[in-house]
């Protein structure tokens, strides 16, 4: 047991560091004194339980989740969504520090006032169904439907998850009910999904296969419902906006390539500001459904390659270095070293890159900065309220 001054982590749960030792400890608000046991140790840190808060900061809040401690779903509940916004900010300063990167200023974490009920896609999972304890020999039962503990793999049965939409609980719920009354034919463990395209439509799908099409600032998209489609659909317009706000700011762009562009989110909600457009994603059904939605939105100077990354640069030789933006959104380990490498070479005016991880947009902004720009503009996104998770846009312009 020990007591120390706590701080904050984006990677995993609250640390409270007493140097030269870091001691991970979930639901602990920078500040505090508290009292924790360690349960574990690795090389680099420890973690803890929280045994006993001896003094709570003033931003402590009741979790509105009853399950809050045990669920590794929601690690920031604990905290008051100011100070959740607080330290979104704070931590995309912490990684930028890391890596040197330079920068005038971040402005604050932006967000919207639906920080509950706002998840539009559920993936809860069960293990393997168990020989049943509840009676009849031999039949087999799925004992809980839930998400990952906090400090285990193990599943937490979750009757109600308090971010997930009202239409996505109540779909969870009756095939949960479904689910565990029945003895499971089930061989193995499985992941389910519970996926609402539009606010104002309860029709939520199971089925990942199946098409659905959601609505963003009046531009239509159509995705499969197991591939990836941003969640949070009161946070996305602004994103968006933002984003396309940033690539056009001067009015003088004239092409664009999208990185990693799943099925065409930013490049045809952007493409009526551009001569040309190419999209490019290394996922062949995310191309077929961005394809297909620049047909249904009449967008015609758009085109989409299904290739890695590093594919574009062939397609784009002829793009005007000094009127190109090159829009990135990859996923969390951040950019190839070989497409950024290739990016420094094609040398854009414009760099905008949208990420869900600020360490290794840290990183990579930390060689976009030596291969000669300069930071323009910082802002991060509260997309997923109650939740450690941070999205930020960088913008990066060439040096004259
Ligand atoms: C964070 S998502 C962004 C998608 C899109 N910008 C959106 O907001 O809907 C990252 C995308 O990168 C794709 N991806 C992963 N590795 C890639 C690679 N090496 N080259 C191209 N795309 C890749 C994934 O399939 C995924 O669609």
């Amino acid at each position: 047991m020990g007591i120390g001054r706590t701080d904050v982590s984006s990677h995993s749960s609250n640390s409270s560091e007493t140097k030269p030792w870091v001691i991970m400890v979930p639901g602990v608000i920078p500040g505090e004194k508290v009292v924790v046991k360690i349960f574990r140790n690795f090389p680099n840190y420890s973690e803890a339980d929280l045994v006993e808060i001896l003094q709570a900061s003033p931003e402590r809040t009741v979790p509105p989740c009853p399950i809050a401690d045990a669920c590794g779903g929601c690690q920031w509940q604990h905290m008051s969504i100011s100070l959740q916004r607080e330290w979104k900010t704070r931590l995309v300063q912490e990684a930028l520090e890391q890596y040197g990167v330079t920068y005038s200023e971040i402005q604050p974490c932006l967000g919207t006032d639906e920080t509950l009920h706002y998840r539009s896609k559920l993936t809860p999972h069960y293990q393997q169904p168990a020989k049943s304890k509840r009676g009849v020999q031999n039949e087999k039962h799925i004992e809980a439907i839930g998400f990952q503990k906090q400090t285990s793999r193990q599943i937490i049965d979750v009757t109600e998850c308090l971010i997930a939409t009202p239409a996505v609980n109540a779909a969870y719920q009756a095939a949960r009910d479904q689910l565990l009354s029945e003895p499971s034919t089930k061989k193995k463990g499985a992941t389910l999904l519970f996926r609402q395209a539009n606010l104002d439509d309860d029709y939520v799908e199971s089925d990942h296969r199946v098409f659905l099409t959601t609505v963003v600032d009046g531009l239509k998209f159509t995705y499969r419902a197991g591939n990836f489609f941003q969640n949070n659909y009161y946070v996305l317009p602004i994103m968006v906006q933002e984003l396309v706000a940033q690539a056009i700011k001067g009015d003088q762009m004239t092409h664009l390539a999208d990185c990693y562009c799943g099925s065409g989110l930013f490049a045809l909600s952007a493409a009526k500001h551009f001569d040309r457009v190419v999209g490019i994603e290394v996922n062949d059904l995310a191309i077929e459904e961005a394809t297909t939605n620049a047909v249904a939105n009449s967008i015609s100077n758009v085109e989409f390659l299904s290739a890695s990354a590093e594919g574009i640069f062939k397609v784009i030789q002829d793009f005007p270095r000094e009127t190109s933006v090159v829009v990135v959104d990859p996923p969390r380990k951040g950019c190839s070293e070989e497409f950024l490498e290739q990016l420094y070479t094609f040398s854009p005016q414009r760099i905008v890159y949208m990420s869900c991880d600020p360490t290794t947009q840290a990183r990579d902004a930390a060689g976009i900065l030596k291969a000669g720009y300069s930071t323009t503009y910082i802002q991060p996104f509260d997309l997923f309220p109650q939740t450690r998770h941070i999205e930020c846009l960088m913008v990066f312009e060439k040096k004259v």
